[in-house]
């Protein structure tokens, strides 16, 4: 497995956001994961493209823009034109994915899909091939902070199951009550990378804090 992190931006000082970029920018971290919740696919409300397009200008390192919204597809230009390395859509949030993954890819960018907790690995079945990264949900998005799902462990297996036995090349990321209790087990059960947000920004020394998530 790969064992990269995303430190995800939800949980930074948005007071003070260009510290905490640098802070990032400074450490072992790979990605930024980037939360966009529009308050109706989920109950919270967080950030939007002029965000993204100003991280994108201190940012040394790509974006992984998580998209927690209805109807992505109709943003897709517009995150690639922000900034977005790599989009994510929600399976429950995309009902012509094959087209949305399409189209991300035409735009240029990485292509992910994200499953929540109770959506079934196995749906994946027939898009494994095309995209570049399946983000399971280890919470139920909208909200930093929440208490990591065990069944997540079983469910990386699963998608690793499935993705050696399509030759699928989608890494396995994995976002939401992710620290050190729980790392090493991801990596362990088949994920490539890992989001965390509160465990790393609320941390005494974040840096050391994301060397450790990559152990
Ligand atoms: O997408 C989400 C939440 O919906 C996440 O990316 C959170 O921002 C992760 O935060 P922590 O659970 O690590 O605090
Ligand atoms: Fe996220």
């Amino acid at each position: 497995m790969k064992k990269m992190v995303a430190p995800s931006l939800l949980a930074a000082d948005f007071s003070n956001l260009s510290k905490d970029i640098e802070i990032v920018n400074q450490s072992e971290a790979d990605w930024f994961h980037l939360d966009i919740m529009d308050g109706v696919f989920v109950p919270n409300i967080s950030f939007g493209i002029p965000v993204v397009e100003a991280v994108k200008k201190h940012a040394q390192k790509p974006l992984d823009v998580h998209l927690m919204i209805v109807q992505p597809e109709k943003y897709i230009t517009a995150f690639r034109d922000a900034g977005a390395d790599l989009l994510n859509v929600h399976y429950e949030a995309s009902p012509h994915l094959h087209r949305t993954v399409q189209e991300i890819h035409n735009a240029g960018m990485k292509a992910g899909v994200t499953i929540n907790p109770h959506t079934p690995v196995a749906l994946l079945e027939d898009i494994i091939e095309m995209v570049d990264l399946v983000l399971i949900m280890s919470v139920n998005p909208g909200f930093g902070g929440q208490k990591f799902i065990e069944h997540t462990f079983h469910r990386v297996e699963q998608l690793r199951n499935l993705i050696n036995k399509k030759n699928s090349k989608a890494l396995i990321e994995v976002d939401g009550g992710v620290s050190t209790d729980n790392s090493a087990q991801l990596y362990e059960a088949g994920a490539d990378v890992l989001v965390s947000g509160s465990f790393i920004f609320k941390s005494d020394d974040p840096v050391q804090t994301i060397s450790e998530l990559k152990k």
